[in-house]
C-alpha cells in the first residue's frame, strides 16, 4: 500500500482540525478529498506533505513512517502543491521555478534528463511560450500551472494537490484533471487532490473522502459518497445527483434550510 494514514488527529492550538483520520491509497489511484469550508481538507493534505506534524497517529509511505524519512527522500516520494495564492513573491522565471522540482535529483549540475523532464512538464501545461517570463508577472491561473508543472517535474510517487483547478479556465480544469488521471492510470502514481468542484471529483476520482468537521463522514466510490443524503448532511444543500456517461454529476439546487423549504412549499402552493 503506497499511503496509509492511521488514526491521525491534528489541533491548531486548542482548535481541533482533524480527528481520527484513517484511510489508504494505492498506486494508480486518484483519491479526491472533498468537504465544506473549514472541514479539514487542507490540514489533512499538509499533514500528508509533512508540512504539519499530526498530534496523534501515523502516516506510512510504502510501509515507512513518513516522520522518519529524510528531506531528499521526501522530495522523491511526495510532491505537494499548496492552494493557489501567496506563492509568487520570488523574482524567478517560469523555467527556473519548474527546474526547482528536480532538486531531489540534482547532483553536480543539471542533466539532460532534468531538462527533458522540465520541458515535458512545461509542455503538458501549455507553459512553453511563458518559460522565460517572471512568475510574479503571470496571472493566478498561469502561476497555478507553473506550480503544478514543478510538482510534475519532481516525478514523485505521490502527488498531493490542494485545489489544483481552482484558478484554471474550463479547458485547463479538464486538461489538468485528465493529466492527473493519466499519471495515475498509466504511470501508477498516487494522486490525492483536494477538490471543491464535486463534478470534477465525481468524474475523475476513483474514490472520495468526504470530510465533515475534521472527521471522515463518508468514503468510497463517487457514486456512494456523492449522494443527496450525504450532501444535505454535510453541505446543507439539496442537490440533484445524476449519473452521466462520464461520471457523477451534482447540481446544487437550494440550501436545505427549513426556511428555504417552507418558502418553496408556499411558492408551489401559490402556483397551484
Ligand atoms: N493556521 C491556523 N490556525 C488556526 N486554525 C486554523 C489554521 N488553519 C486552519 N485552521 C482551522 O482548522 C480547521 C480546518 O481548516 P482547513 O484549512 O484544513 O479547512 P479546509 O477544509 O481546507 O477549508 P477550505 O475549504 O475553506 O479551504 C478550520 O476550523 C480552520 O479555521
Amino acid at each position: 500500500m503506497r499511503l496509509q494514514v492511521k488514526d491521525v488527529s491534528f489541533t491548531y492550538g486548542s482548535v481541533p482540525a482533524l480527528e481520527n483520520i484513517t484511510f489508504k491509497a494505492s498506486g494508480g489511484e486518484v483519491l479526491g478529498i472533498i468537504g465544506p469550508n473549514g472541514s479539514g481538507k487542507s490540514t489533512l493534505l499538509r499533514c500528508l506533505a509533512r508540512v504539519l506534524r499530526p498530534r496523534q497517529g501515523t502516516i506510512f509511505f510504502d510501509g515507512k513512517n513518513l516522520a522518519a524519512l529524510r528531506g531528499h527522500e521526501i522530495g522523491r516520494c511526495l510532491g505537494y502543491v499548496p492552494p493557489p495564492g501567496g506563492q509568487a513573491g520570488f523574482p524567478t522565471t517560469v523555467v527556473e521555478t519548474v527546474l526547482q522540482g528536480r532538486r531531489p535529483y540534482l547532483t553536480w549540475g543539471v542533466s539532460r534528463r532534468d531538462l527533458e523532464v522540465v520541458s515535458a512538464a512545461l509542455g503538458y501545461l501549455g507553459l512553453t511560450p511563458l518559460a522565460e517570463r517572471l512568475l510574479g508577472e503571470l496571472s493566478s491561473g498561469q502561476q497555478q500551472k507553473v506550480f503544478l508543472a514543478r510538482a510534475l517535474a519532481q516525478e514523485p510517487e505521490v502527488l498531493l494537490l490542494d485545489e489544483p483547478t481552482a484558478t484554471l479556465d474550463i479547458r485547463y480544469q479538464l486538461e489538468v484533471m485528465a493529466l492527473i488521471r493519466r499519471l495515475a492510470t498509466k504511470e501508477g502514481r498516487t494522486v490525492v487532490a483536494v477538490l471543491h468542484d464535486l463534478n470534477l471529483a465525481g468524474r475523475f476520482a476513483d474514490r472520495l473522502l468526504l470530510l465533515h468537521e475534521g472527521r471522515i463522514f463518508a468514503a468510497g466510490k463517487p457514486a456512494a459518497v456523492l449522494t443527496p443524503a450525504n450532501l444535505r448532511a454535510v453541505y446543507g444543500v439539496e442537490a440533484v445527483v445524476t449519473e452521466a456517461p462520464w461520471g457523477i454529476q451534482v447540481t446544487p439546487v437550494a440550501p436545505a434550510t427549513a426556511a428555504e423549504k417552507e418558502a418553496r412549499k408556499e411558492a408551489a402552493l401559490a402556483r397551484a
